[in-house]
Order: structure tokens, then sequence, then C-alpha cells
């Protein structure tokens, strides 16, 4: 008010003590006036384009409110003239012209990559890696590395989430697998972290398992190189011998368990956490991890934090959960949520038995083993029985499960990544978010327990636009599940057989059958 009454008598003359009761009149109509209420009907409103609307009617509403008040008496005096309204107005068309326009380029270029958003004011996407150095002043250690990495274009992840998170907004995503959701996080974290700084943690990545959290670990050290960053993955050694009281890094890497355990036992102080990144996010709300998440969320305190979840499968009730987290949130979908990647080839093999399922795939084996090839089961007692058969066959193979220890699960992923392994047969603790290069073929031993579970498994070829190849074995007690990986195999552009889309569809999820052990060696 006291701005606004210096406005009003500048530059005239006048008496304010004859004046003073219309002086408290016009004050009492500013208070109430109805602009405040215009201001916060245009902050709840989704797009650009209405609050430009609302900002026009502002203007008017203010113009005509002016006279009918009698502010004209004052105002003619000391505001502008007619012609420089006028020009006031010539600029703000103009202006309004210029963001829509951009609002329709943005809408083009989202189109032709796929990408869907929705939120208020969503930020324009980028164009390309340059666009972090013009638009964001992308430091040129970050280019630099991006460039050696060898990626010259963003992905349409990249695209979208970056600018949403440089804007400081918070931001769930799903994008299909193997599309660089790793680096929409990692790179504007880094951006936003500048240098590193002491003074507690400052951003937390959590994975949800060991393996994932290793490989982030990995990217985040690639990218961060050339700069003294201090980047920590929450190990068992860490968790035993580290004083949390005097805890600092940039960006801590950690599993959900260890995490919540530094939290209860160690009193790892989360308050100053300015970003943090969940990824495979409908994996961490699931009950298993739900509680350990709840209890990370909490302990990150810090009312200026921004969250972020990214996943290449977005359950509903995960979009529930992050809306009623999140403040202002966006949301960005490339493709269609829940979508296998359209760059891999999937077929279904029907085997009969549990019998079956081993001449298939020893046939496939000798006929043409085109490795790295990753075989899943749905259970470790299943991996170690078919490691126990595919191990004397004369083909490189080795197994990854829960049971073996950490350093036995380092050495099975190191030696499928160096070539030394060309099978290697694992449980789902592989199956979300490892990065393999180059994997020619997946298959699928024992059928997928869910429709998610199908999809982040196969995603682990065909990946940064790359082709790979699935196969899925299925028997007698898959078939009520078939019509489930067909529609997803339809959807992600491959040939199904009509009679397969003629099936029932069957809710999916948790189908675990007793299976047959897989065994060569006849019953005693
Ligand atoms: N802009 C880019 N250009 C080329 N390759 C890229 C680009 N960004 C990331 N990659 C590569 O793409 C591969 C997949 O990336 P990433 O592991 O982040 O995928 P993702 O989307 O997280 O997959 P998932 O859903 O399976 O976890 C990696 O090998 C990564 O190095």
């Amino acid at each position: 008010m006291a701005n606004d009454s210096s406005f009003l008598f500048s530059g005239i003359r006048f008496d304010r003590k004859k004046f003073g009761a219309d002086i408290a009149r016009f004050q009492k109509k500013d208070t109430d006036n109805s602009l405040a209420k215009i201001q916060s009907v245009a902050e709840d409103e989704e797009s650009e384009e209405t609050k430009e609307a609302v900002s026009a009617k502002k203007r008017k509403r203010k113009r005509t409110s002016s006279a009918v008040e009698g502010f004209s008496v004052f105002r003619t005096s000391t505001s502008k003239s007619n012609d420089e309204i006028q020009a006031d107005d010539d600029e703000s068309i103009r202006l309004k012209k210029e963001q829509n326009k951009q609002l329709e380029r943005d809408a083009l270029f989202r189109k032709n990559h796929n990408i869907h958003v929705s939120g208020y004011n969503v930020p324009s996407p980028l164009q390309s890696f340059d666009e972090l150095k013009t638009r964001y002043k992308c430091p040129s250690y970050l280019l630099r590395n991006l460039r050696e990495l060898g990626f010259r274009e963003p992905t349409p992840i990249q695209r979208q989430a970056i600018p949403v998170l440089l804007h400081g907004r918070e931001c769930f995503a799903c994008a299909p697998t193997g599309s660089g959701k790793t680096l929409a996080f990692v790179c504007p974290m880094l951006m936003k972290l500048k240098v590193h700084a002491k003074g507690g943690i400052r951003a937390v990545i959590i994975c949800h398992s060991r393996e994932l959290s290793t490989q982030t670990y990995r990217e985040c050290k690639k990218l961060a190189k050339g700069k003294k960053f201090h980047i920590k993955l929450m190990t068992k050694n860490l968790l035993r011998n580290a004083d949390f009281s005097k805890f600092s890094c940039d960006i801590l890497i950690s599993t959900p368990l260890r995490l919540r355990l530094a939290i209860r036992k160690k009193k790892i102080d989360l308050s100053r956490v300015e970003y943090l990144v969940l990824d495979e996010s409908d994996k961490l709300f699931e009950p298993g991890l739900f509680k350990q998440i709840d209890s990370i969320i909490k302990a990150c305190s810090n009312p200026s934090i921004i969250r972020s979840l990214f996943s290449a499968t977005l359950p509903d009730f995960v979009e529930d959960r992050a809306r009623e987290l999140m403040h202002d949130a966006v949301r960005v979908i490339v493709g269609r949520k829940n979508m296998a990647s359209e760059t891999i080839k999937q077929k279904l093999v029907f085997t009969g038995s549990e019998e079956g399922k081993l001449l298939a795939i020893r046939q496939s084996f000798a006929e043409s083993l085109n490795p790295p090839v990753l075989v899943f089961v749905q259970s470790k007692e299943r991996a170690k029985e078919l490691y126990g058969e595919l191990a004397f066959d004369n083909i490189r193979v080795d197994v990854i499960h829960s049971d073996l220890s950490q350093e036995e699960r380092e050495n099975a992923v190191d030696n499928f990544r160096a070539g030394k392994t060309w099978v290697l047969i694992a449980t789902d603790v592989v199956a979300r978010g490892m990065d393999f290069k180059g994997i020619n073929c997946v298959i699928n031993y024992d059928f997928p327990d869910s429709a998610s579970a199908y999809v982040h498994r196969i995603g682990r070829s065909g990946r940064a636009g790359r082709n790979g190849e699935a196969i899925t074995f299925y028997t007698e007690e898959d078939i009520p599940f078939l019509r489930n990986v067909a529609n997803l195999m339809s959807s992600s552009g491959c040939e199904v057989p009509s009679w397969l889309m003629e099936l029932q569809k069957k809710k999916w999820k948790k189908h675990r059958p007793k299976r047959d052990s897989i065994s060569t060696k006849p019953d005693l």
C-alpha cells in the first residue's frame, strides 16, 4: 500500500487532510480488490495460455475499476498517457502472440517426439544438448562428458525431463526401457549442485537393488568426470564404518534398505537434501519397500526439496502417490505408459511342459546362440537348477540370484558385461534398470509374474535405440495370461496371431505357479 499511495499521489499537490476520508475509502477498496482473487485463480490455471487470458482480463478490469472507483481523477495527472497505454497494450499483445507461438512450437515438437506432458506451465523441451548451454549455462565439463560418452542428441525423456528439473519443478516420468532416464535425472542434478559443497548430504538417488545402485553410481561418476563432486555409494562397509554425524557428500546413491538402516541406527541427517530421485519408482512403492521409502521421504525434510520419480512402468497407484507427495509436479510420459520398447522383436513359444522348455533352450542355443543372452527364471531355486543343467553344455554360462554373496553377484555382472559369460541365468534381481550393453536376446524361461515384470525383463535388450529380441516360453499354466502379453506385444508394434487376441484377459499379478523342477535326470 505504501508504494501504491506514493504512486497515486506523486507529482501533484494534494491536500491529504482534506481528503483523508476518501484516501481511507480508496485504500480499503484496494485491499479488497478483486485483482488478488484473479491472481490466485491465474495460479491455479493449467496452461500459460489461460494465464495470459486471465492477465488480459485483469488489465481490462484494472482500467474499468479505476474509472468506476474514481481513480481516474488522480491517475490522469500521474499515470501514463493514452499513447503510452496503447504502446503497453501493443507490447503485451506481441508478447502474448510470441508466447502462443512458442507453445505451438513446443506442442508440435513434443508430438514429433512422442512426449506427453501435463502440469502447469511446463518448460519447453530441449532441441539439442547445445541448448543446455544457451538456455541453462551448462558447465563445459558436462557438455564435454556428454560428447565423450557419444551422446549426440537428447532422447525424448531427456528433452523434457531435464528442463522440468532445471526449472526446479518436481516431476514424475515414464519412458521406455533403455531410453536414457538415468541421464535425465543425473544431468540436471549435477547442473543444479554446480560445485562440490560441504555441509550435509545434498542429493539422494534411491535404486531398488544393489546392482542398480552400483551402476547408477558409475554413471554419475562418468558424467561428473573433471569436477570434484563427492559422490558416494552406500555400501555395506560405509554403512558399518562411517561416522554419519559428520557425513557429507554431494550425491548419495543407496538402496532403500541401507538408507533406512542409516536413518534408524546411525542417525544419518537427510534434512538438507535438495534433490531426491526415486528410480524404478513403481518397484519402490510396492508393499515390500513402501515403509522404507516412506521413512526416507520423511527424513528428507528440506521444504524446498525437488523430488522426482522415474520408471518405464507407472501404474495408477504410483501416480496417485506422486500427486499426494509432490507440489505442482509435471507429469512426463514418453510413448504410452507401461509399454514395451518398440525396438524389441517379441516371440511366444509353447513348450508344453517343463522338460519341453529345457529342450527348447538347448535347441535354440545349438542352432543359433548369439550372445549375450539373458535368461529369466521365477526363483533362485530354479536359477540354480537351470545353471546345473546348462553349465556342462559347453557354453559359457553363469547365474545371478540373491543367495550369492555381494562379490559373487558383482563378478557375475562384470563377467557378463565383459563378454566372458555368454549366457546369464537370472532372477528378477537384474530385471530392472540394468544396462547390459548389446544384449541380443532375453529368454523368459519362466513366464513373468506381471505386466511390468515382462516389460522390464525384455527391456534388458533393445536399449538406446538398438534392436533386440525377446522369447517367452509358456506352458499350460501360463495360458490364462497369454492375452496380456499379446496386448503388450501388439501395442509395441509386434505382430500377434489373431487367436491370441481373442483369448480372455485376466488380472495378472504375482503369477508364480509351482513348476516341476528343471531336470533331465529321471525322477527316482
Ligand atoms: N542421449 C543419449 N544418446 C545415446 N545413448 C544414450 C543417451 N542417453 C543415454 N544413453 C545410453 O542409453 C542406455 C540406456 O540408458 P539408461 O540405462 O539410462 O536407460 P533407462 O531408460 O534408465 O532404462 P531402464 O528403464 O531399463 O532403467 C545407456 O547405455 C546410456 O548410456
